[in-house]
């Protein structure tokens, strides 16, 4: 099987304090992968690592086949992420956040346009494209915070809680663009606390306190913890 991100003994010290302790596990090409676990497990500081935006205090992370420690900038230019706090410009508008964000990523201007009109297309913001974000939806913002960190054709997607207080409807419509990108081969980690999303996801793992207690199918999981849903184990998991 071929790997789109290895993590391998991954450890990462604040001071004294162990956020995340010798985790090893691999993401195969083109899969959907949950990361789950509660609040300050350990899920975005091991992914800001894998971004190569904060440095493993111990451990080997591998995204496409590069040592991210040897080559970020490759890493980078392969990875779309969106982090809690992915900076959009409020008083721009939609596509000027595009726009600003395709400038970024090096695109050219032309290459920025083809790019726009297809993304506006996919999101749905046709129509309000001139609509500055800060009167956008918290659904909508996460919609496009998403199409903005897909502006140069990232191999994986990394998406940390981008549904968190996001409607049911908008949230739904969010996987939906979430699976068309999965179709066409993207690699995505996701983090999220919902546990239906999860559910949807072709491997899951679970994360207490810096150690990774399981990773495997949904269906793999259920099975093991003799359970009907991913919100079961994850409360048998965390329960132990
Ligand atoms: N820069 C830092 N300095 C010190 N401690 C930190 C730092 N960043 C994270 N931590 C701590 O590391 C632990 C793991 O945090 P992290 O943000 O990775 O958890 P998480 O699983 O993503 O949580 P959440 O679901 O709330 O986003 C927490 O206890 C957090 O307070």
């Amino acid at each position: 099987m071929e790997y789109a991100i290895k993590v391998e003994g991954l450890t990462k010290r604040f001071g004294e304090f162990v956020a995340v302790n010798d985790i090893s596990f691999s993401i195969p090409k083109g899969s959907l992968f949950a990361l789950l676990g509660p609040n300050g497990s350990g899920k975005t500081t091991t992914i800001k690592i894998i971004c190569g935006v904060l440095r493993a205090t111990k451990g080997y992370v591998e995204v496409l086949g590069n040592d991210v420690l040897k080559y970020p900038e490759q890493v980078k230019q392969n990875i779309g992420y969106v982090s809690q706090k992915f900076s959009l410009y409020e008083d721009l508008t939609i596509e000027e956040n595009i726009e600003f964000y395709g400038a970024i990523y090096g695109l050219s201007r032309d290459e920025i346009e083809e790019k726009k009109a297809k993304l506006l297309k996919f999101f749905g913001f046709e129509g309000r494209e001139k609509s500055l974000v800060g009167t956008l939806s918290g659904g909508m913002k996460q919609k496009l915070a998403f199409a903005c960190a897909t502006l140069h054709n990232p191999q994986i997607l990394i998406l940390d809680e981008p549904t968190a207080g996001v409607d049911p409807i908008s949230r739904k419509e969010y996987w939906e663009m979430i699976r068309v990108f999965s179709q066409s081969g993207v690699t995505v980690l996701v983090t999220t606390h919902y546990m239906d999303e999860a559910e949807r996801c072709d491997y899951v793992a679970f994360m207490f306190n810096g150690i990774l207690k399981e990773v495997d199918t949904p269906a793999n999981v259920k099975t093991k913890y003799s359970s009907h849903s991913i919100e079961d184990v994850f409360v048998k998991v965390f329960s132990q």
